[in-house]
């Protein structure tokens, strides 16, 4: 380890490690489910580290946090309510409050230590919980999809970390299955959905187990991130049967956005054309996900 940097080695990207100048360590601690650390880098400001796996840096969370919430949100007409699972950063809730149709947020993380540290050390990105349709539930996400009375939400986001370690359940088919339960026909999920650079086969398995799940549509985008592994990450979005949804044409545009959402800052990242653009994908990777 070269002192003062830190490096994201990890056994999900043999051979590769990205690495941050550090600052200064703010927060090391560990939960009933993982270690926790932030720390204050050279360039990126605050980065939130989960078992050795950068979460979030603040200079570039808004591409994850805008793009997994808008491609979803914007491609169906009227959402009301939205559940996110994991996401205890609040990023997530920050983005979709910026949609003044919706009515209800509930948020399902497994991990309080994870919303303490974000509202002590990331108040732009935790600035999401002080939206009043926001309700907070400290569990799995697993169990309070079960429990969730069939078509209750127009739009579900899964916002977790990598498939090793709490969030593994959540790549799994059982949960998807719940997730479709849990959508009202025509409803919309997007989950976190790795990178085609390093996770081909995990990817593989997802839309085999999304395309027998979800019988509306079934799209993977990409978008860059440069803190996340080999810089980019990936999103699987799936519709229910009912209403068609088009998500490379979103019939909902943020863009021209209310006063509604002015508190929370302006969009730094997405916009339609990255919309559009985030489901074009490398032949490599075409040929896999839509022959599957
Ligand atoms: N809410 C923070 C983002 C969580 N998603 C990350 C995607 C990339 C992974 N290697 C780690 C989790």
């Amino acid at each position: 380890v070269i002192p003062g940097w830190f490096s994201e080695i990890s056994p999900m990207w043999p051979g590769e490690a990205h690495s941050l100048k550090v600052e200064k360590i703010l927060f090391q601690g560990k939960s009933e489910y993982q270690n926790v650390l932030v720390f204050k880098s050279s360039t990126y400001g605050n980065v939130l580290v989960l078992d050795g796996v950068i979460q979030l840096t603040e200079r570039d969370e808004c591409a994850y946090q805008e793009m997994i919430v808008h491609l979803p949100l914007c491609s169906i007409p009227n959402p009301k309510k939205v559940l996110v699972i994991g996401g205890g950063d609040g990023g997530v809730l920050r983005e979709v409050s910026r949609h003044s149709s919706i009515e209800q947020i509930d948020i399902c993380e497994i991990d309080k230590m994870v919303v303490d540290v974000s509202e002590q050390f990331f108040p732009h990105v935790s600035i999401g919980y002080k939206d009043p349709r926001v309700t907070l539930h400290i569990g799995d996400g697993v169990a309070f999809l079960k429990a969730v009375p069939e078509g209750t939400y127009d739009a579900i986001i899964v916002d977790s970390s990598d498939p090793i370690g709490p969030a593994q359940e959540l790549f799994e088919k059982p949960f998807f299955e719940s997730v479709a339960k849990a959508l009202r026909p025509g409803g919309v999920v997007c989950t976190q959905a790795e990178s085609i650079w390093l996770h081909m086969h995990i990817i593989e398995d997802i839309v085999a187990n999304c395309r027998q799940i979800f019988k509306g549509s079934v799209n993977y985008a990409w978008t860059s991130v440069p803190t996340y592994p080999s810089g980019v990450i990936g999103f699987m979005l799936c519709s229910t049967e009912g209403p068609l949804v088009d998500f490379k044409h979103p019939v909902n545009p943020i863009e021209d956005d209310d006063s509604h959402c002015k508190s929370n800052g302006p969009l730094k990242f997405y916009n339609k054309e990255m919309h559009a653009a985030a489901f074009c994908l490398p032949s490599f990777a075409k040929k896999v996900i839509e022959s599957k």
